[in-house]
């Protein structure tokens, strides 16, 4: 008889669409499949999204990618799940039904919470326990919010009745049927509730916060046994042995497993991450301490950068401005334009993340002159994302962390030659993209079939990596220096706001 084949699934539920890869044991993409998720903006600040249409969008590709890939789903080892982190939601624990819209990482609407709790002196604390700042990015304030504005929910929630889960959490309710309440260590770090040098929920943040502790998943490592996938769903009973927050997965599908190596993704938002090792590395320059991967009970740390929007800016200028039919037009465009037009965008639509952490910035453009076209306009929209990043690369050089000598990109965005080579160009190093850009749909699925023995440790792993393109820059430093102080001036500008 012969063996089965065996293919791992990966469901990466992003900000902007859901995806569904089918991997081989040697990682390499068989088939993918893709669904773009509705956002709302129901008032200025707030971003909310269907938690139904995710669940569906992410049935539907995982059926879509097994058929396509032409096996059956008990050729599917195992799934590993990734996804966008922070978004909040809360259901009911009898019914599954959701008791509001998911609360996106990028809202802010509890940005006044955030600022009454700093000024009664808590940041500290919160920092010391949780590596994170008191920020309305992070899902805690969400969750207290619907606590506080459903109809109900508080009161239901002192019975017991409610389960509050960011995306993984949420898909493993429903993939395992409602029986399996469960989270990893990476999305729980980012809920503001979590203390990472425990690796617990925190009593005296849930008190602080006013969570009541039955509404909070079990945390497990990033490779366990989550549940096993009911088999209606997708056509056979699957185990669910991987599971990461989407930056974190992708830190793991560029095997940056070495303290000091780093990843940047280019997303809706922009996530580096640098591993540092065992020990986590508190930042002075307000960037954020996270678990970066826990495996064996082995907790390995990262300092992260988050940046909220990046590819998010290229969505405006398709959707909003209507300046471009699709993301993809934005590489001759901007070619057309070049990198020293003097237009910058700041587009702080949702507030600055890091380093700034100004959650009342709004966003503006500069330097616009009657030269300036369309293709300017969308030169600074790609330029944005890279002097983002240089910003947190400043910071974490005056951090004291090693020098960043390369940095591995990915993400829908770094599929543009030209912003790469921007990239390169604006932080003076040499960035490399590799062949497998779906990094984070790859991490996720390493981090199953570790579990399930495919992969017997990291390093099986890290031989996989390859690159497909180095950048190296080519700017002059005294050009770059100068375009970066335009940058910076027009950061300035737009912070502050009241
Ligand atoms: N060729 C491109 N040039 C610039 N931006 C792009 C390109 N292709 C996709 N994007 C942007 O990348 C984002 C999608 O990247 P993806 O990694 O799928 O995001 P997410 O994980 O947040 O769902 C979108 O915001 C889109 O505007
Ligand atoms: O949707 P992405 O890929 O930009 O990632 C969102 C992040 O996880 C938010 O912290």
């Amino acid at each position: 008889m012969h063996a089965r084949p065996r293919f791992l699934l990966a469901i990466d539920s992003g900000t902007t669409s859901t995806r569904a890869i089918v991997f081989d044991a040697l990682g390499q993409v068989v088939a993918a499949a893709q669904r773009e998720i509705q956002q709302y903006f129901p008032h200025d600040g707030w971003v909310e999204q269907d938690g139904d249409e995710i669940w569906a969008s992410t049935i539907d590709v995982c059926r879509e990618a097994i058929a396509t890939a032409g096996i059956d789903a008990e050729d599917v080892l195992a799934i590993g799940i990734t996804n966008q982190r922070e978004t909040t939601l809360l259901w009911d624990a009898g019914t599954g039904r959701l008791l509001h819209r998911a609360i996106v990482w990028q809202d802010r609407r509890t940005a006044d919470d955030c600022t009454r709790l700093k000024s009664e002196g808590h940041e500290a604390a919160v920092i010391d326990k949780t590596g994170l700042l008191l920020d309305p990015y992070f899902s805690a304030t969400k969750l207290h919010w619907l606590l506080e504005n459903v109809p109900g929910a508080r009161q239901r929630a002192k019975e017991g009745g409610l389960r509050f889960g960011t995306i993984d959490t949420f898909l493993l309710w429903r993939l395992t049927g409602g029986k399996v309440h469960r989270t990893d260590a990476t999305n729980a770090s980012r809920t503001l509730l979590f203390n990472i040098h425990t690796q617990q929920w925190d009593p005296d943040l849930l008190a602080l916060l006013d969570i009541p502790a039955s509404l909070l998943p079990e945390v497990l490592d990033c490779a366990a046994e989550f549940g096993v996938s009911e088999p209606g769903l997708l056509g056979a009973a699957i185990p669910i042995t991987g599971m990461a927050g989407d930056q974190q997965a992708a830190m793991i599908g560029q095997a940056c497993f070495h303290p000091g190596m780093a990843k940047s993704t280019y997303g809706t938002g922009c996530f580096v991450m640098m591993n540092t090792g065992t020990s986590p590395v508190r930042s002075r320059n307000r960037l954020i301490t996270t678990v970066g991967y826990r495996l064996d009970g082995r907790t390995t740390y990262a300092l992260e950068g988050s940046i909220f929007v990046a590819g998010a800016a290229i969505q405006w200028l398709r959707d909003g401005l209507k300046l471009i039919h699709h993301a993809g037009e934005t590489e001759a465009l901007a070619g057309q334009a070049g990198e020293t037009c003097g237009v910058y965008l700041v587009p702080a639509f949702t507030g600055l993340g890091a380093p700034y952490w100004d959650p009342k910035a709004r966003g503006a453009i500069f330097g616009l002159t009657r030269e300036t076209g369309i293709a300017e306009i969308v030169a600074a929209g790609l330029q944005s994302a890279c002097f983002q990043t240089r910003d947190l690369l400043e910071a974490m050089n005056a951090d004291g962390t090693s020098p960043i000598t390369t940095l591995r990109i990915d993400g829908g965005m770094v599929n543009n030659n030209w912003m790469a080579q921007a990239l390169a160009n604006v932080l003076g190093v040499t960035v490399e993209r590799p062949r497998i850009t779906e990094t984070t749909a790859l991490g996720a699925a390493y981090l199953a079939g570790l579990k399930q023995g495919l992969f017997r440790s990291l390093d099986d792993i890290a031989v996989l990596w390859r690159c497909e393109r180095a950048f190296a820059p080519q700017m002059d430093p005294e050009r770059q220096a100068q375009l970066y102080r335009g940058w910076l001036d027009a950061v300035n500008r737009v912070r502050n706001q009241t």
